[in-house]
């Protein structure tokens, strides 16, 4: 079922009362862990990237294609993870989530979004030279016809905020295969696009407000500050 915004946009219906928290960070930065203990709380429908489809469509695997030769396949990744994450931007609760009450209306928590996706990474690859012109602008396209067509709601993004040195230690230690050939100055790359779009709020719209969340700490560390700021958190406010 579908119906129109007051700007015209097409809306999912019975979208409109959910919040959507969004977590953004660095490659690394522990935007998977943060949602994992998240996951243990009612009402929150967490949704993770949708990473092993990015390794594995119909038998081909396009995030492994763009690390070895970005300029041949990065629109192919690119492409590819935008239409996965309009989709999980718009795909409806699944089954009956904990204890959810008519008081305390449902949830989602999201890693990353089609924004990101087209302010840090495509435009990681263009800046790089690693991006012909022609898909940088073939991609633009698409991502202005979806933002302008299509309401993707953001009530609120969590930005882990993590040096480029702690993601590249954690990377190592995750060991995606893809993932062996990303060098430190990659990772300082994405910082910095997402240091000027979140903090410096210099490069692109930022579609909700940020909440900074210190992300160099050890897994007890981020659980205090993720119960410090819990409340901030749920009702979907940066202050
Ligand atoms: N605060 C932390 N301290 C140390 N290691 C961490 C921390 N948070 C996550 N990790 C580890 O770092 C790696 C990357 O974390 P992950 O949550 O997968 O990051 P992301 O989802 O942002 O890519 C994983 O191996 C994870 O277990
Ligand atoms: O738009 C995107 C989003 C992600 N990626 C890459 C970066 C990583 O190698 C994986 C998953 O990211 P995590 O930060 O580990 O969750 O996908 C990309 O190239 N483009």
């Amino acid at each position: 079922m579908q119906s129109y915004s007051s700007q015209g946009k097409l809306v999912r219906n019975g979208e409109k009362n959910k919040l959507v928290i969004c977590i953004e960070g660095n490659i690394a930065s522990g935007k998977t862990t943060c949602l994992e203990y998240f996951s243990k709380t009612s009402n929150i429908e967490v949704l993770t990237e949708p990473v092993s489809k990015w390794r594995n469509v119909r038998g081909h695997n396009p995030l492994g294609l763009m690390y070895q030769d970005p300029t041949r396949w990065g629109i192919t990744l690119q492409t590819y993870i935008q239409l996965t994450m309009l989709d999980q931007h718009l795909s409806t609760i699944v089954g009956t989530l904990k204890h959810c009450t008519e008081q305390s209306a449902p949830m989602r928590m999201m890693e990353r979004s089609i924004y990101s996706a087209k302010y840090i990474f495509v435009e990681n690859l263009y800046r790089s030279g690693k991006m012909p012109e022609v898909d940088f602008a073939v991609l633009s396209e698409w991502f202005e016809w979806i933002t302008q067509n299509i309401a993707i709601p953001v009530d609120l993004i969590v930005y882990l905020q993590s040096s480029p040195q702690t993601c590249h230690e954690r990377l190592k230690e995750r060991c995606r295969e893809e993932e062996k050939i990303i060098p430190l100055e990659y990772l300082e790359a994405i910082h910095q696009l997402y240091e000027d779009w979140l903090i410096k709020k210099t490069s692109f719209n930022v579609p909700a407000p940020v909440l900074v969340i210190s992300a160099d700490d050890d897994l007890q560390k981020m659980i205090l500050q993720y119960e410090e700021n819990r409340e901030k958190i749920l009702s979907g406010s940066n202050v």
